[in-house]
C-alpha cells in the first residue's frame, strides 16, 4: 500500500514460558491520515501488537515499521515518529501540565525556543489554557487524558497510539476528546486506537482490524464489515425464564439462523427473515415452555455483531 504509515508483516510474539504465540503471524497496514481501530477480545494480542509498534515489546519474528522506520531494527529513530497515550495516567503529578509538556519536548530534542510555544498552542487546542499552570493533582480524569494527548503531540509524531482513550470518561469529555482526535486526523496525523467500546470504534474509526488469538480476522471500514452481515436482521429477546434448553428450541424455528446468549436471559437471534415475522412464533414457543418475553428489540447488525460473529465472544 503506497500510503501506508504502519506496516506489520508476519509479526510473531511469544512470551517466555508460554505455549502459544500472543501474536501469531499478524499482518496489516494502516494508511497515512486515518483513524484505525484495533479490536479484539481480552487476550487477543492488541496490547502486545501496540507494544511492538511502540518499541516496548520485543518481537519474536516478523517485521513492523512506523513512519517508514523499522521499529525492531531502529527503535530510537522509530520513537521520533510515534507517540503513545497509555491507558493509565503517567504524568508527573508534581509538575504542572505546561511543565509536563515542555519536559517531554526537551526529552525528545525539540529545540528550546519551540517548546514553550508548542506547549501553549496544544494547551489551547485541548481546552487547558486557563489551568495550564495548576498542579496536575488538581485535574479531573478527563483533563488528565487531554494533557496526556497534548503531551504526546509535543514532538509532532506521525502516528499516535491511543489505548482505550475514553475509558472512564464522562460523555462530555468523551465527545470533546473525539473532536480533537478527528481534528488531528484531518491535519494528517495517523491514529491507531484500541477500544472496548464497539459503538465508539464504529463511529470513530475509518477502518477497523479485528484480531483474535494473535491473528487478523477482518479488516475493513465499519460500514463494509456490518454490510458483510447484511441480509441478517437481529431480534434480541429477554426471556422471563433462564433455561439453556430454550436456546436450542428457538434456534430450530424457521427463519432463525443462529442464537447467541448475550446475558443470563437475553438471547440474540440472527434471522434470515424479517424480525417482526418471528415475534409470534417465538412467543408461542416460549409460552408452550412456561416462559414469556419481558423485552424485545429489533435491529440491524452492528459492528458488535460482526465482532461476535467472527470471534464468538463479546468484547468484555
Ligand atoms: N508480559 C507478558 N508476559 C507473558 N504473557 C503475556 C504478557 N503480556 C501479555 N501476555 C499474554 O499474551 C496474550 C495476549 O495479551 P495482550 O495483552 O496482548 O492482549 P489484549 O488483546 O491487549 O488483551 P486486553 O484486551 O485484555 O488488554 C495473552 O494470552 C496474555 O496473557
Amino acid at each position: 500500500m503506497a500510503d501506508a504509515t504502519v506496516v506489520v508483516e508476519d509479526l510473531v510474539k511469544r512470551y517466555p514460558k508460554k505455549e502459544v504465540n500472543a501474536v501469531d503471524g499478524l499482518s496489516f497496514e494502516v494508511r497515512r491520515g486515518e483513524i484505525f481501530g484495533l479490536l479484539g477480545p481480552n487476550g487477543a494480542g492488541k496490547s502486545t501488537t501496540i507494544g511492538v509498534l511502540t518499541t516496548r515489546v520485543r518481537a519474536t519474528g516478523g517485521t513492523a515499521s512506523v513512519g517508514g522506520v523499522d521499529v525492531i531494527a531502529n527503535p530510537v529513530l522509530a520513537r521520533t515518529k510515534l507517540a503513545v497515550v497509555p491507558q493509565r495516567g503517567n504524568l508527573d503529578r508534581s509538575l504542572t501540565p505546561r511543565q509536563n509538556l515542555v519536559f517531554h519536548a526537551a526529552y525528545h530534542g525539540v529545540p528550546r525556543a519551540e517548546r514553550r510555544e508548542r506547549a501553549a498552542t496544544l494547551l489551547g487546542e485541548f481546552g487547558l489554557a486557563d489551568r495550564a499552570d495548576d498542579k496536575v493533582e488538581q485535574y479531573s480524569g478527563g483533563m488528565v487524558q487531554r494533557v496526556m494527548i497534548a503531551r504526546a503531540l509535543m514532538h509532532e509524531p506521525e502516528v499516535l497510539f491511543l489505548d482505550e482513550p475514553t475509558a472512564g470518561l464522562d460523555p462530555q469529555s468523551r465527545l470533546f476528546l473525539w473532536d480533537r482526535v478527528r481534528d488531528l486526523r484531518d491535519r494528517g496525523t495517523t491514529i491507531v486506537l484500541t477500544t472496548h467500546d464497539m459503538d465508539e470504534a464504529a463511529e470513530m474509526s475509518d477502518r477497523v482490524g479485528i484480531i483474535d488469538h494473535g491473528s487478523l480476522l477482518a479488516l475493513d471500514t465499519p460500514a463494509a464489515l456490518t454490510h458483510s452481515l447484511s441480509g441478517q436482521s437481529i431480534l434480541e429477546l429477554t426471556v422471563t425464564r433462564d433455561d439453556p434448553a430454550l436456546i436450542g428450541l428457538v434456534a430450530d424455528l424457521d427463519g432463525v439462523d443462529r442464537v447467541e446468549k448475550v446475558k443470563d436471559s437475553r438471547l440474540r437471534l440472527y434471522l434470515t427473515r424479517p424480525g417482526p415475522d418471528l415475534l409470534a412464533p417465538v412467543a408461542t414457543l416460549l409460552g408452550a415452555h412456561d416462559a414469556g418475553l419481558s423485552d424485545v428489540h429489533l435491529g440491524e447488525p452492528s459492528l458488535e455483531d460482526v465482532f461476535i460473529n467472527l470471534t464468538g465472544r463479546g468484547l468484555r
